[in-house]
């Protein structure tokens, strides 16, 4: 039996990404990059079997990602029993469409001389232009009920098993009424065409979004039976019911990482939710803590002059002074927070209701002066004793934040912490709460540096340090807090409880 170690090699080295484009002779590569993940492809250890010098070279043209896959190695193991090299045709035909099984001498040369490139837009509507690091970007939008959209996602999501973790590309054959829901946004790169018939069209990224059913709140009301005439006359077109849009797989390519084209992207999306009258709120399907980051991000910055304008800040005296010295049973949380003016701030801006708070208990941790915060030195133990009768109302503004974030976690998690005891129950809440806001800290870190164009801030403790792939996601990243909760803090799931245990990100009925 051979060393298996010797004929293993790493997947995520073998499989080479590239994107190409007309040359003078034959097709350049114009960027060319290696997978984050292989193991949906190949298992959970990332290993091929069976090669040396093993090379899985993806090309995609750059205006209409049209793939192909070429395999070659120096050597193969010859089976031994049950011992066999990996079947890569086999195994790949599970994720790459057969098309990309041509010839490469065919494929090269209808990229090299591809008649229609010179004519190419990307399917739908443009929806938004700009710049970044002066090099014009557009992102386009189509419904996936569309066949060229459906087209180019066939091929755009070949790129989901090596970027999104537990993504699953998207079956694109179900019933046209089902399709609809599907709105797909492209974002290309308008490049100068390197020959006179090539595209100025180079593909950046991607993202896929659908309504889901938002079952209105029917305060109170009763139903009225009608005698209306079954079926309907008019059919009912399931996209223009009230939904949530929710974006499903969300993707820049690694080149284009880092250059605000993930956020471009998710602002059009956000404005886009925003303009439509039958779309309540915007959330996502199982965020990584990339997607946080740049949601928390993005958020934040369109809140913020709402947030400033209307005055929001936490009431440092919500009690009457003749309350006297009883102590509170409840958090007052109507006479700290405005809470109707910020019920109106969300739905205006179509935030689910977790994401909102988390934005405004960064927003209101930030209103506090940094000495008056834990992360800026506060005495912690003055608070704890002083509580709300702090002298200071900034002292007893941080009492109160603390005590909403407590109140909001507790809420969410009672069922866990109502069966712990209470020292413990007490202690959890308080360590949840405490990585929450350093979380909150860091980001804000990162905000205040970005406001006063400084790249770099000083980094946040060390041991909120994230755990991202600094060698995709270099210089401020690292910066990056991964939330850590002793009891659960995830978002708009408790509207969609069953949605969030089906991990895959395929249409849900
Ligand atoms: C719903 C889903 O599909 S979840 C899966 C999301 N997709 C992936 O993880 C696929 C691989 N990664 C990517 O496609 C991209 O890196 C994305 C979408 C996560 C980010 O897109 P980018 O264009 O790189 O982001 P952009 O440059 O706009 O940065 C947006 C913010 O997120 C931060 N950010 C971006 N990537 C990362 C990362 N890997 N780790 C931590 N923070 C990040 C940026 O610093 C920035 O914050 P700032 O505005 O305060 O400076």
């Amino acid at each position: 039996m051979a060393d298996q170690g010797d004929w293993s090699c790493d997947a995520n080295d073998a499989v080479q990404l590239s994107v190409i484009q007309p040359g003078e002779q034959k097709p350049a590569t114009l960027d060319i990059f290696h997978p984050q993940f292989t193991y949906p492809i190949f298992g959970d250890d990332e290993q091929i079997f069976g090669y040396k010098g093993l090379i899985i070279r993806l090309r995609f043209a750059a205006h209409d990602l049209r793939t192909h896959v070429h395999i070659s190695y120096d050597e193969k193991f010859k089976a031994v029993g049950d011992a066999a090299a990996t079947d890569l045709n086999k195994t790949l035909r599970d994720w790459v469409p057969e098309f990309a099984f041509a010839h490469l001498p065919e494929y090269e040369n209808a990229v090299q001389k591809d008649e229609n490139a010179k004519d190419f837009t990307p399917p739908g509507k443009l929806v938004h232009s700009y710049q970044s690091k002066e090099r014009n970007y557009e992102i386009w939008a189509g419904s996936l009920a569309d066949s060229a959209v459906r087209n180019l996602l066939a091929r755009a999501q070949i790129f989901v098993p090596f970027f999104i973790e537990a993504g699953t590309p998207l079956v694109l054959d179900d019933p046209e009424w089902t399709l609809e829901r599907w709105t797909v946004y492209f974002v290309y790169e308008k490049i100068t065409p390197p020959t006179p018939t090539a595209s100025q069209f180079s593909f950046v990224g991607y993202s896929t979004t659908y309504r889901w059913w938002f079952y209105p709140e029917q305060k109170g009301e009763k139903g009225v039976i009608q005698n209306g005439t079954f079926p309907y006359p008019e059919e009912i077109r399931f996209s223009t019911l009230p939904s949530r849009l929710r974006i499903a797989q969300f993707l820049i390519l690694p080149p284009h990482q880092g250059s605000g084209h993930g956020s471009q992207l998710y602002n059009t999306i956000h404005k886009a939710t925003i303009a439509d009258d039958t779309v309540i709120e915007l959330t996502v399907e199982d965020p990584n803590e990339a997607f946080d980051v740049l949601r928390d991000s993005a958020d934040y910055h369109t809140l913020y002059p709402e947030l400033i304008k209307q005055k929001i800040n936490i009431n440092p005296n919500p009690y009457p002074a003749e309350a006297g010295k009883r102590r509170p049973r409840h958090v007052p949380t109507a006479t700290l927070i405005p809470t109707q003016k910020l019920t109106e701030i969300r739905s205006q801006y179509k935030i689910a209701p977790t994401q909102f708070a988390h934005i405004l208990e960064m927003f209101l941790l930030n209103q506090i002066p940094h000495p008056k915060r834990a992360a800026g030195g506060a005495n912690m133990a003055r608070l704890l004793t002083k509580k709300h009768k702090a002298d200071d109302e900034n002292e007893r503004r941080y009492y109160w934040w603390r005590m909403l974030l407590k109140q909001r976690l507790y809420k969410r998690s009672r069922d866990i912490l109502i069966q712990l005891d209470l020292p413990e129950r007490i202690q959890k809440l308080d360590e949840t709460a405490s990585n929450v806001e350093e979380g909150y800290e860091a980001l804000l870190t990162v905000f205040g540096a970005r406001e006063k164009g400084k790249a770099t801030a000083a980094p946040p403790p060390a041991d909120s340090t994230p755990e991202t792939d600094d060698s995709v996601r270099p210089d401020t990243h690292t910066m990056r807090p991964k939330r850590k909760y002793a009891v659960e803090d995830d978002e708009d799931e408790d509207e969609d409880e069953a949605e969030r245990s089906e991990a895959a990100k395929r249409p849900k009925m």
